[in-house]
This record gives C-alpha cells, structure tokens and sequence, in this order.
C-alpha cells in the first residue's frame, strides 16, 4: 500500500478551513475530520468528552486540551488505513505537540486572511445548530432564506459571530495560533496561503497536493471513500 498522507488545516474562525477542507475531501479523497463536527456529534451522543466539552462551547471557550487530545488522538488512531485532513485541531502548542507524538504530518496549510475580510465574512455566516452546516448569505447562501437546505430546519447565528464578540475572538486565536504556526515552520512542513478569496487561494493549495499526494494513491483513497 502506498504512504498515507496526513495533513492539517490552520486559520482563525472564518479563514475557509471547512469550505477548502472540504474540496479537498472530494477532490483528493483525503478524510476530512473536523474537531468542531466531532465534538459536536459526542454532545449529541453525550459521551464522557461531549458532557465535558459542552460547556465551553456554549460559553465560547476553547475547550481544555486533555480533553481535546483524549478525544481526537483515538479517532486518529481509527484511520490507520486512511489518508486524512484535520480541521480545527490542534488550535494550541499542547495540542500540537501531543498530535507531534502520535503520528508525522505530511503537510501543514495555514491560511491568512486579513481581518477585515475574517469580520465581513462571519457577520454573514449562518449554521445549523443540530449538524453543523455552514451558510454565508452572500458566498453560499441556502436554497429557501433562513432554513437548512437538508433539513428544513432554522438556521441559527453564533453569539461569538456577532460583532461585538469577533473582534477579541480573532485577536485571542492569533495569540493561541502563533507558537503552533511557529513550530510547523520550524519543522519545515508550513505552507502559507494569503488572499481575501478562497476561489483565488484553491488553486495553489490544489496544486500544492497535487504534487505532494501520488496520484495512485488518490486515486485508492477516492475507491474507498466513495
Ligand atoms: N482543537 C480545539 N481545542 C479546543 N476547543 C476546540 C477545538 N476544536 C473545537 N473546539 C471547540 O468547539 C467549538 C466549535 O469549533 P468549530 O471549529 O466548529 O467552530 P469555531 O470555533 O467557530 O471555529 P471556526 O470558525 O474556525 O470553524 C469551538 O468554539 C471550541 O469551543
Ligand atoms: N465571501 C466569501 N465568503 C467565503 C469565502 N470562503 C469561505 N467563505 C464563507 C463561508 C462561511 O460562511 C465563512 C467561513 O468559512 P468556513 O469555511 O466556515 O471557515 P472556517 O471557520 O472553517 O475557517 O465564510 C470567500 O472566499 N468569500
């Protein structure tokens, strides 16, 4: 079987990590695993770790880092046979450093989008609380305004996506962020993408994969997950 391929996804809330995430998913056939989905579906199942995380998230706290790599070590250790992409872990140093003892990553893409950009686009994000779908009303809005395009169900704004809260969220991700950018530089495995539109930005992470991920191997991944 050919090397598995492990990558990870940085960016502060509103970056794209979940809309590149998952192009990468369908057109790569990497795992897309985000920590956020994860955890939301152990609150809904109330797992130990959902009981434990639930409350801060409804405060909008990162939730503590035992508890995160208690929970995401183990799912990673489930995908033995699979190449995969992390979204949303590891948002800290200890979360990196635990993930650094339990497998090597291939590559790391780090997306850097100016904050003005991260404002305008969280002010018009819309999800759906039970599964986790994101909408933006300007880049990709729901069929019928307002309702889950699965479901039916209402969508619903995230307090911390308000105005008010964006500002200090942002500014306490880049302080959190920066020693885990810092230590994927340092081990040489860092890529950068800058830009205000993810349309402009999937080229070069595309091509980025392309040459990193044997295309056979792609190829076998895409087999097995469709
Ligand atoms: N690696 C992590 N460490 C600590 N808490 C986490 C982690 N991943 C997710 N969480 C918790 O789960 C919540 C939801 O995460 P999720 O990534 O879906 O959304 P988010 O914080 O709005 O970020 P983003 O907008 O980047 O997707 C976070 O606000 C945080 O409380
Ligand atoms: N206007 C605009 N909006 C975008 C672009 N890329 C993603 N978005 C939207 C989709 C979401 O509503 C919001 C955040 O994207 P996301 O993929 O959920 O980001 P992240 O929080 O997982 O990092 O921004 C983009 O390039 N332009």
């Amino acid at each position: 079987m050919s090397k598995l391929f492990r990558a990870v996804i940085l960016g502060p809330p509103g970056s794209g990590k979940g809309t590149i995430s998952e192009r990468v998913a369908s057109i790569f056939g990497l795992q897309h695993l985000s920590s956020g989905d994860f955890l939301r579906q152990n609150i809904t199942a109330n797992t130990e770790a959902g009981i434990l995380a639930k409350a801060y998230i409804e405060k909008g706290a990162l939730v503590p880092d035992h508890v995160m790599t208690r929970l995401m070590l183990p799912r990673l250790e489930e995908m033995t046979r699979h190449s995969w992409l992390l979204d949303g872990f590891p948002r800290t140093l200890a979360q990196a450093e635990a993930l650094n003892s339990a497998c090597d990553l291939d590559v790391v893409i780090s997306l850097n989008i100016p904050l003005e950009t991260l404002k305008e686009r969280l002010r018009h994000r819309w999800i759906h609380p039970a599964s986790g779908r994101v909408y933006n009303m300007c880049f990709n809005p729901p069929r019928v305004q307002g309702v889950d395009d699965i479901t039916g169900e209402p969508l619903i704004q995230h307090e911390d996506d308000k105005p008010e809260a964006l500002v200090a969220r942002l500014r306490h991700y880049k302080d959190v962020a920066k020693p885990v950018i810092d230590l994927y530089r340092a081990k040489g495995i860092l890529h950068m993408f800058s830009d205000t539109e993810t349309d402009r930005i999937w080229p070069y992470v595309s091509s980025l994969l392309s040459a990193k991920i044997p295309t056979d191997h792609a190829d076998a991944q895409r087999a097995t997950t469709h």
